[in-house]
């Protein structure tokens, strides 16, 4: 078995484009690791074929490719519209009407009952990740008048914002606790959580799993002003994040989305929290074969920032192009990863400001196999774990080398699919000889062999830490 040529881990978005067994087998192939539906789009019964699938070909092929469901949040959005999409030109007057009709160029509907107490005269409402801008002119009744300021295609169900205008909305719906609770029962157990504001948000959805007895990988979806205020307080409560530039572009002024993403990633970073960069990475591939350069570098600059996933959304679920975008973000990402190994660039000084955080014993360790790695001919990392923190430690510092991640617990292996540079392997053998464990499951996936040096290390686990330099030679009896 060869290990994969990149270590930045890929999430693609499933849609009408790429829920084919055919195309979810060759997007697994081309490097997916992460398979995200959207719970805004689609059907349950279209979902749960998805989710089987994938489960099926996981089995098959025996790799570790994590579902990650998307709860939708409180987005509000646009109806039905007759003849979508609908061209709107600048000084175009338009109604938008919170009734649930089927929509026209005239009168927009929108599924939120409260925009007429919400906005005013002279809000500002966006439409499509703000590529679309209106003005409103007045409010009447349950209408609200407004004036196209920036035109476009407008396609029913597409997004709607209305920033910095406080919606007195929970940042968790009913709606979200219906898709958990049918997510959890096809046995999904990762879910990036949309819209949330601080880290009881993320603990709601967490008590309500527990309370049918699951334990869940929670992605906090950075795409609001006040997650990003209060992210302290929501890095303390989530495992993980996403910088979902879409929402957030329009959520605050897009000339500052580069610097929170380069602090959130950063951020992330030192506490050994993966994270994921979303949307617009190649989103020009949704219609053609090749990317603009901005946005090969955009992907490549996301790396360099330290981010730990990079997501595709509309290039895989309803582009022309899915498996020539994950090629894209593979070749990208094999060049970016291989200059930064051999120039250290591009991490600033992460290392230097791990080392200033208060550390306990796994960070010292971490840090120590880090160094090694650095110093020493090493071919990777093997670490057998029971939650996964000790390889997400060692990830933080991107090592050039892999980190092969063994776990009994499929949930681990799963979790451990959105971390840099981490190879889950499910390894049941229960034998007490550790390093006899160890060879055994590499050598039967023939990974490793004579003469590499390997370092081997353990957490706090049972009362016990280690860091063994070990050649896979003397292992072999
Ligand atoms: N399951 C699906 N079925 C049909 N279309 C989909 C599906 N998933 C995604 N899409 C389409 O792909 C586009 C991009 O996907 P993305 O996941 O970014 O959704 P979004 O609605 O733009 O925003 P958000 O991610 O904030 O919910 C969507 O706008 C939608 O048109
Ligand atoms: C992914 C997502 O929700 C966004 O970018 O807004
Ligand atoms: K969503
Ligand atoms: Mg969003």
């Amino acid at each position: 078995m060869n290990l994969p040529d990149h270590k930045t881990k890929i999430v693609c978005t499933i849609g009408p484009a790429s829920s084919s067994e055919e195309m979810l087998r060759e997007l697994i192939f081309a490097g997916m690791n992460v398979a995200r539906i959207n719970f805004s789009h689609g059907s349950f019964e279209d979902h749960s074929k998805v989710i089987r699938l994938i489960k099926k070909l996981c089995d098959e092929l025996n790799v570790v490719v994590s579902v990650m469901a998307d709860l939708p949040g409180p987005k509000i959005r646009v109806g039905e519209i007759k003849d979508s999409p609908i061209n709107l030109q600048k000084g175009d007057k338009v109604k938008l009407t919170t009734e649930r009709i089927v929509g026209s160029k005239d009168l927009i509907p929108v599924d939120f009952d409260k925009l007429p107490y919400c906005i005013a005269k002279k809000s500002n409402v966006y439409f499509n990740d703000g590529f679309i801008q209106m003005r409103c002119s007045g409010i009447c009744s349950n209408e609200a008048e407004c004036e196209v300021i920036v035109g476009g295609q407008l396609s029913s169900h597409k997004g709607v914002n209305l920033p910095g205008i406080d919606l007195l909305l929970d940042p968790v719906t009913e709606k979200d606790l219906e898709i958990l609770d049918f997510a959890l029962e096809e046995g999904v157990n990762c879910f990036s959580v949309s819209f949330i504001e601080q880290g009881s948000d993320i603990q709601k959805i967490r008590d309500h799993a527990a309370k049918k007895g699951r334990s869940v990988f929670l992605v906090a979806k950075i795409e609001r002003g006040p997650s990003v205020e209060n992210i302290d307080d929501i890095m303390d409560a989530t495992d993980a994040l996403m910088i979902a530039r879409g929402d957030l572009g329009v959520e605050i002024p897009i000339e500052e989305v580069p610097i929170v993403q380069k602090e959130l990633i950063h951020k992330a970073n030192l506490r050994g929290i993966p994270v994921i960069t979303a949307t617009h990475m190649l989103e020009s591939m949704t219609d053609n074969v090749r990317p603009t350069r901005a946005e090969a570098t955009d992907v490549a600059n996301a790396i360099l920032d330290g981010t730990d996933a990079i997501m595709l959304s509309g290039e895989t679920a309803v582009g022309k192009y899915p498996l020539e975008a994950v090629h894209t973000m593979v070749r990208i990402a094999k060049k970016t990863e291989a200059w930064r190994d051999s120039t250290g660039s591009g991490m600033g000084n992460i290392r230097d400001a791990i080392g200033e955080t208060e550390m306990g014993i796994s960070d010292v360790i971490s840090l120590q196999v880090y160094d090694a790695i650095r110093k020493l001919s090493i071919e990777f990392v093997v670490t057998p774990t029971y939650s996964g923190a000790t390889p997400r430690r060692i990830s933080r510092f991107k090592p050039e080398n892999w980190i092969i991640a063994m776990s009994h617990l499929d949930l681990t292996c799963e979790q451990l699919a959105y971390s840099y540079g981490v190879y889950p392997l499910s390894v049941y053998d229960g034998s007490d000889d550790l390093e006899k464990k160890v060879l055994g499951a590499l050598l039967s996936r023939g990974i490793g062999k004579s003469g590499d040096t390997i370092v081997l290390t353990q957490g706090y686990s049972g009362g016990t830490n280690l860091l063994k330099i070990i050649e896979i030679e003397h292992l072999v009896e």
